[in-house]
């Protein structure tokens, strides 16, 4: 099996990467991803946070979500966050360079990788759609703390979804004449047929949904019946597994197709 190496951000060291210990690291984050959206849906939707701008800066017209994400971004940049290519920016546009001595992450992707970024279209979808399906409709004025919520929520998506560039290569190395056929063609189709497991994308599903009934159960009282249909949850574990069927694993498969196209380049 192909390895790529990639720095160890715990130890520092360089190890390898395999399609298993990509996927290990895609399940450890899935405990991060039912956890932040248990802790966003304590509170509302709160629109007005991420719909209205409201600054009272003149000049700036941001959503107050939009302007806590930027400024958070900005400390975050300065800190040394973008320099891992795991990470991937809201907004790229003035983001500055790192002011610390940063860790020099051993390449493991092509190049090409930086020019894959699609957190606008996780953004839009993650308001537009994916929000209003798991927190409560309402308005309780508590932007600041729903902001906090928010951008834990995107950050753990947008690394889970951009994530697939690793797989995409692990997957190029393992079977490089099959994609290398497919690459030059720019064959969108076959690249996404050659990517497919429909079985490890079922167990996605299936384990997702274990987690977000495991994490996120109401524990009542310790005399509780036990009884499976009275149990209450924070956030709906069927919506969990239809999140990773209908946005999550698709948007992910997008990411490894389209650095799968400029990875000849
Ligand atoms: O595990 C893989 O092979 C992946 O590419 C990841 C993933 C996913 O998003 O979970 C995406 C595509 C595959 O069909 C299966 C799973």
């Amino acid at each position: 099996m192909a390895r790529v190496v990639e720095s160890d951000s715990s130890s520092g060291c360089s190890n390898v990467l395999s399609l298993d210990s990509i996927r290990e690291s895609l399940i450890r984050q899935e405990d991060t991803i039912v956890f932040s959206l248990i802790e966003r849906a304590k509170f509302p939707l709160n629109a007005p946070a991420f719909e209205e701008s409201r600054c009272l800066d003149s000049g700036n017209s941001s959503s107050l979500t939009e302007f806590f994400v930027r400024e958070i971004e900005t400390i975050q940049a300065k800190v040394g966050r973008y320099e891992n290519p795991e990470e991937n920016p809201f907004f790229l546009e003035n983001i500055p360079h790192a002011v610390f001595p940063t860790h020099k992450y051993p390449p493991a992707l092509h190049p090409k990788a930086l020019s894959v970024n699609i957190n606008k279209h996780i953004w839009d979808i993650y308001f537009k759609e994916l929000l209003p399906l798991f927190v409560k409709p309402g308005d309780d004025g508590n932007y600041p703390s729903t902001a906090a919520s928010d951008l834990a929520c995107l950050q753990a998506l947008s690394r889970r979804i951009h994530y697939g560039k690793f797989v995409a290569e692990v997957k190029f190395r393992d079977a490089p004449q099959d994609y290398e056929r497919a690459i030059r063609a720019q064959d969108r189709e076959a690249l996404m047929k050659l990517l497919t497991f429909e079985k490890v994308e079922e167990m996605v599903k299936k384990r997702v949904q274990k987690k977000a009934e495991t994490f996120g159960q109401e524990v009542k009282c310790i005399t509780d019946s036990g009884d499976e249909s009275k149990k209450k949850y924070k956030v709906d574990p069927l919506l969990v597994s239809r999140i990773y069927g209908e946005w999550l694993i698709p948007l992910t498969k997008l990411v490894e197709v389209e650095y799968l196209l400029r990875r000849l380049d």
